[in-house]
């Protein structure tokens, strides 16, 4: 006959179904196995060192809110020795933004941690999402979200002479980026979207993914059963649609096999790329305007920002014309 106890320690009264195993678990071993995970994880991969400054990406959401908590937890609990940053991106979105921000400044006292607030409003001539909307519509405004999000990161951090961000995207983020990258045929951005440390020769900041391996579903739980304190609404500007379809995807497939998740990132950190595709991929340089890490003479965030200066919105976008002959034009002119 199936115990009534707790499948790990076989004393307490089940709490939950563990979404990642299945296991009938009590909240003690769930927090235990929850943490211990993530600090493996973190070691394995030899992450840190001590003395190191390392600023979290802290929207205030979930992710980064369990993150926030539980890095300062392990660091105290294994003495890491590394100094923790708050480090939150004010992209300007009225009713969502400036609500989720308050939830990162009720953590900074919870967590007792130091925070810095970058603004999109200070670093782009002006450009908040709600200004960036109200130019060029819904359609692609996660492009200019995510690309001016990377950068503002970067500089906060440079700012603060920190050189290692950590983010709180999760195994199934990782999933559904392995599985975009697949169904658009990608390859080529394969290997980065699983690595769990990512840096280029010219950025001055790395940055690592401590839940690569944690599930979604596990971070809501472990938030909910510790009662921190996170922002749940999501973004007043829809995601883009595509990854919206794939992030169903992975969530069925989970419905009907666990593992699946787990399964997409192995699969996709053991696909390797052949040295024919690996010869076309870009190089990395630094953008001949803001001296930030690009594949191209000008960075896409100068190239949106251009656009959006400009008028001519499909700037940075894609492949189009205009932005193909900026690229090319010589050093001095593109400076002007
Ligand atoms: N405005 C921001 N300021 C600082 N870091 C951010 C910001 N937005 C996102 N990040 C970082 O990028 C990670 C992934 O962001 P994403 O937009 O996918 O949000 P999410 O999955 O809802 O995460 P969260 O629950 O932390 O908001 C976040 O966990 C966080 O570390």
């Amino acid at each position: 006959m199936r115990s009534k106890l707790c499948e790990l320690c076989d004393t307490n009264r089940p709490a939950l179904v563990r979404p990642k195993t299945g296991q009938r678990i009590c909240k003690d071993c769930f927090y235990y196995v929850f943490e211990t995970e993530i600090h493996n994880v973190m070691t394995e991969n030899k992450l840190f060192h001590r003395g190191e400054k390392v600023g979290i990406g802290a929207s205030g959401g979930k992710d980064s809110t369990v993150l926030a908590y539980v890095m300062k937890l392990l660091n105290e609990r294994y003495d890491y020795g590394i100094e923790l940053y708050l480090i939150s991106v004010d992209e300007g979105i009225r009713g969502y933004r400036d609500d989720s921000l308050a939830t990162v400044k009720r953590n900074q006292q919870q967590y007792a941690l130091p925070m810095t607030v970058v603004s999109y409003e200070d670093l782009y001539d002006g450009w908040t999402m709600d200004n960036v909307v109200a130019r060029i519509g819904l359609k692609n405004n996660c492009t200019y979200c995510g690309v001016f999000r990377r950068q503002a990161l970067d500089r906060a951090a440079l700012n603060l002479d920190i050189h290692h961000l950590v983010t709180g995207h999760n195994a199934d983020d990782i999933a559904e980026t392995v599985l975009m990258n697949l169904l658009r045929g990608d390859v080529a951005r394969l290997p980065r979207s699983t690595e769990i440390t990512t840096q280029s020769d010219t950025s001055p900041t790395k940055r690592s993914k401590p839940f690569k391996y944690t599930y979604e579903k596990e971070i809501v739980l472990y938030a909910h059963y510790k009662k921190l304190d996170y922002f749940s609404t999501e973004c007043t500007y829809s995601p883009e649609a595509f990854r919206g379809t794939a992030r169903a995807m992975i969530k069925q497939l989970e419905c009907i096999r666990p593992s699946s998740i787990l399964d997409i990132i192995y699969s996709g950190e053991a696909m390797q790329l052949s040295d024919t595709v690996q010869e076309k991929l870009p190089q990395q340089t630094q953008c001949e305007r803001c001296g930030f890490i690009s594949s191209n003479r000008i960075c896409k965030a100068c190239m949106l920002l251009e656009g959006l200066n400009t008028g001519i919105t499909g700037l940075g976008l894609g492949s189009d014309r205009k932005t193909r002959k900026l690229q090319s034009q010589t050093p001095e002119c593109a400076k002007g």
